[in-house]
């Protein structure tokens, strides 16, 4: 998988030059926390960042089993050395120096649940991490992967305001997994190679509020609007379709493996000042009358760069836009709110 991470951008210069960094050994320093790290996500997600050459310290946290992670991942032979703590005591340690603390902490979904409900449970668990991030690494990018993610980011900012060290730039929802589903089923209909597949999401991460933007689709194709309505919906449903799929034993862990760490890539090529970095998420922004909203960005040294507005919809997808902004103008207050209170 880096390997295609790295050959994707292999034509700029400046990633000749980071590539010949590496044989020399000056690639930057750079310290990977995973917060949940024991948990269906985190596992494989640790696995994935230990084979990411752009890790050179990659800290395992959870409440229970990360000695156990840390051993059997830290014996790859790989760039990164790998420390497990386990319990709040090891929260300062775990986070200290890091550069990018990625978060799948929390309880997944069963069948009949939405993400909303999960938040009772992952509100509480989040706004605990975030507090001790300000306080231990409040220089450091946040990958937000526990739902509901269009509430667990406005609670993230807003325990980072309250700290005084709220940076909007550092503080990311992932969504790559609607753009990894995307990709999949429409090359699938489009009978296009799925690597050469290229597919905006914007909105939020759950329900109506995933919207794929197919009409900006690449490479185009000429698909029904039946088609594109099912397409749409299958992303929208993606979750809920692994979630029933296990039957009870939670929610997507190895294809959310797969895109977090592809997002955590991209953030950390963006901080060694790799031009040209773009991915979807879900960011602060004005592009929208919504203060969260996910959409293409452009990553750089400081985190978001800039937030790409939305090019030209098809009128399904601008009806999508209007009819997913109530549920999420109203996730995002349900955050606010909880980490106010
Ligand atoms: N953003 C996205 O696209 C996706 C998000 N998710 C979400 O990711 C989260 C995790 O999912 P799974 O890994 O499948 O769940 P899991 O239950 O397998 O693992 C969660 C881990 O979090 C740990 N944990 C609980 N409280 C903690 C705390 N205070 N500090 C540190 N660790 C703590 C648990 O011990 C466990 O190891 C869920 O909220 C799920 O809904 C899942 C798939 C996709
Ligand atoms: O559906 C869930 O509960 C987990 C998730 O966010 C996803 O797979 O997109």
């Amino acid at each position: 998988m880096f390997r295609s991470m790295l050959v994707r951008s292999s034509s700029s210069a400046k990633q000749a030059v980071i590539r010949r960094s590496f044989s020399s050994g000056s690639v930057p320093e750079r310290k990977v926390a995973i917060l949940g790290a024991a948990g269906g996500i985190g596992q494989p997600l640790a696995l994935l960042m230990k084979l990411n050459p752009l890790v050179s310290s990659l800290s395992l946290y959870d409440i229970a089993n990360t000695p156990g992670v840390a051993a059997d991942v830290g014996h790859i032979n790989t760039r990164s050395e790998v420390v497990g703590y386990m319990g709040d005591d090891n929260l300062a340690k775990a986070l200290e120096g890091a550069d990018l603390v990625i978060i799948p902490a929390g309880v997944p979904r069963k069948p009949g649940m939405t993400r909303d409900d999960l938040f009772n449970i992952n509100a509480g668990i989040v706004k605990n991490l975030c507090t001790a991030i300000a306080k231990y690494c409040p220089h450091a990018l946040i990958n937000m992967i526990s739902n509901p993610v269009n509430s667990t980011v406005p609670i993230a900012a807003e325990i980072f305001k309250k700290a005084g060290m709220y940076d909007e730039k550092k503080l990311f929802g992932v969504t790559t997994l609607d753009v990894v589903r995307a990709k999949t089923f429409y090359a699938g209909k489009a009978n296009v190679p799925v690597a050469e597949v290229n597919v905006p999401v914007i909105g939020g991460h759950a329900g109506v509020t995933i919207l794929p933007l197919f009409s900006q689709a690449t490479p185009q194709a000429n698909l029904s609007s039946d088609v594109l309505t099912a397409l749409t919906k299958r992303t929208q449903d993606g979750g809920t379709e692994v979630v029933e799929a296990k039957a009870g034993k939670g929610s997507a862990t190895l294809s959310m493996a797969y895109a977090g760490a592809l997002f955590a890539d991209a953030c950390l090529k963006g901080l060694n000042g790799v031009p040209d970095v773009i991915e979807c998420s879900y960011v602060q922004s004005t592009i929208t009358e919504l203060p969260f909203f996910a959409s293409k960005v452009r990553l750089g040294k400081n985190g978001v760069e800039e937030v790409l507005d939305l090019g030209p919809l098809s009128d399904f997808e601008k009806e999508g836009l209007e009819a997913l902004k109530p549920e999420l103008k109203s996730s995002i207050e349900k955050g606010v709110k909880f980490a106010n209170q």
